[in-house]
């Protein structure tokens, strides 16, 4: 079996978590403990990708520019990542990407979307980078529906293709149809990967099941640090793969001491399967979206799940993140009527 190519996302899909407030010494201190503990790859930025940090996703502590610039003065062995949104991050942020340490890219789209990214793709290759095609909500398209998507970002060039669970909603079963859809129309030299979310509990479980399916990179973070009740936990996915045998790089009891000691402690919220977080599993609502409908709700005195679930009900996607106070006014108007 290939070795696995483990890709930690605390430092980026994690920035959601602490509404983008990590410090440089946070970045310095986690990717350094990351790159000693062996993964292939660490992902740092805003949670929304190049450029997210806005009023529409929230401001960052720090420039992506300087925390990729942090993260590249302690890595030695791993290879640096971000995502890129098209129409939120430009080729040009790309460039200083680039410039400031990344070696990869992950060129994002909603799961019906994929054509937007064949420019930022295709510039990414030129560049030299190494790039995957990352489809958001996977949840949000049919297998074969997602299998199309795919079969375009590879004709981009991407060298690899995730299925994202943004919503944390896919189960088990539904992540071996989107994987044995891909095999019917990639090419097999196009790495397969996967992005799961752990709102319905199962991020380890999908993860497993993407590798017993063809995934051969996965991402994960300390403690599940992430959006919505986390990412696939590292330590525990890993701990899965050595009673597996699979082989990867990553040593556990490095991974176990910087989630406990380094990860746990700075969550402001608890990252964990709760009634808000389970509920963007089980409605099928972008994790992303769980910070800002906590605050709706507590700004107009609502019930966050309520909101979570019309969302859900509306299929608002990633970049309608606006869209969730006029959710909240509706619901208060409908409650008064
Ligand atoms: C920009 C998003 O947060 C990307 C991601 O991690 C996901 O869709 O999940
Ligand atoms: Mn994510």
């Amino acid at each position: 079996m290939t070795r696995l190519f483990i890709l930690d996302v605390t430092l980026r899909d994690g920035m959601h978590a602490i509404r983008h407030q990590y410090d440089l010494g946070h970045v310095r201190e986690i990717a350094g403990a990351l790159d000693e503990a062996g993964v292939d790859g660490i992902e740092v930025g805003h949670g929304d990708g190049l450029d997210g940090s806005s009023i529409a996703y929230g401001f960052s502590r720090h420039t992506d520019i300087a925390y990729i610039r942090e993260a590249a003065k302690v890595c030695k062995r791993a290879k640096l990542t971000t995502v890129l949104l098209p129409g939120i991050g430009t080729i040009d942020d790309l460039k200083r990407a680039r410039d400031a340490g990344i070696q990869s890219i992950r060129i994002a789209t909603h799961s019906t979307e994929a054509d937007v990214s064949e420019q930022h793709i295709a510039a990414a290759k030129e560049m030299g980078l190494d790039v995957s095609g990352f489809l958001m909500m996977s949840s949000a398209n049919s297998a074969d529906g997602l299998a199309g998507q795919a079969r375009l970002m590879e004709s981009y060039g991407a060298d690899c293709i995730y299925v994202a669970d943004s919503a944390g909603g896919l189960t088990m079963r539904s992540i071996a149809e989107r994987f044995r859809a891909f095999d019917a129309v990639l090419n097999a030299d196009t790495q397969r990967a996967i992005h799961a979310h752990e709102n319905l509990s199962l991020s380890v479980a999908n993860s497993v099941t993407a590798v017993e399916n063809g995934a051969t990179r996965v991402d994960a973070s300390l403690a599940g640090m992430g959006a919505g009740a986390g990412n696939c936990p590292i330590e525990a996915f890993v701990a899965v793969a050595n009673l597996y045998g699979w082989e990867h790089g990553c040593d556990l009891f490095k991974l176990q001491d910087a989630a406990d000691d380094l990860v746990r402690p700075i969550q402001d919220r608890p990252v964990r399967v709760d009634r808000e977080t389970l509920t963007l599993g089980y409605g099928n609502v972008y994790s992303s979206f769980l910070r800002h409908a906590e605050k709706a709700a507590e700004q107009f005195d609502l019930d966050p799940r309520a909101i979570l679930i019309e969302i859900g009900r509306r299929r608002l996607i990633g970049g309608q993140e606006d869209m969730i106070v006029d959710v909240a006014l509706d619901l208060v108007e409908r409650a008064n009527a």
